[in-house]
């Protein structure tokens, strides 16, 4: 991935923030999935319920966005809260692996740094689609 859309992805993460339902945590968080054309960006935030179970992570959010407009494989997934950095929950986590075994996590930092992650490192021994074949 190159500076530039290193950066555009993370803008994409900050703006996405400002759309967060996050009435109950309080916590917002923005999510934004690069697909593999490169250009596509498709962003998500959180958006929670009075029936708490109920509420979606900003990372599902940005993935079923993109899956259903007919973008299944992604380059890079991005994420950032309003407190700062965050990983995804074990759900995002599967979620993320379903569709992209080679894709680089970014987790950012409010000033625009970040760290990468595999789905390898966050979902070791993963159980995959293919596991079905
Ligand atoms: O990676 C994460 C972690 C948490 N949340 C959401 C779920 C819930 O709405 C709130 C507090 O957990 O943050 C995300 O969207 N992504
Ligand atoms: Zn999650």
């Amino acid at each position: 991935m190159n500076q530039e859309l290193i950066e555009r992805l993370f803008e994409h993460v900050k703006l996405s923030l400002d759309f967060s339902y996050c009435p109950y945590s309080k916590f917002a968080v923005g999510a934004c999935v690069l697909c593999e054309d490169g250009k596509t960006f498709v962003y998500g935030a959180n958006v929670e319920n009075a029936s708490y179970g109920a509420g979606v992570c900003a990372e599902r959010v940005a993935i079923t966005k993109a899956v259903s407009m007919g973008r299944k494989r992604f380059m890079a997934l991005g994420v950032m809260s309003d407190k700062g950095r965050v990983t995804p929950c074990g759900i995002c986590r599967q979620v993320i692996r379903e569709f992209s075994k080679d894709i680089d996590i970014f987790l950012f930092n409010p000033d625009g740094t970040f760290q990468t992650k595999s789905i390898a490192e966050l979902l070791p021994d993963s159980f995959g689609p293919e596991d079905l074949e």
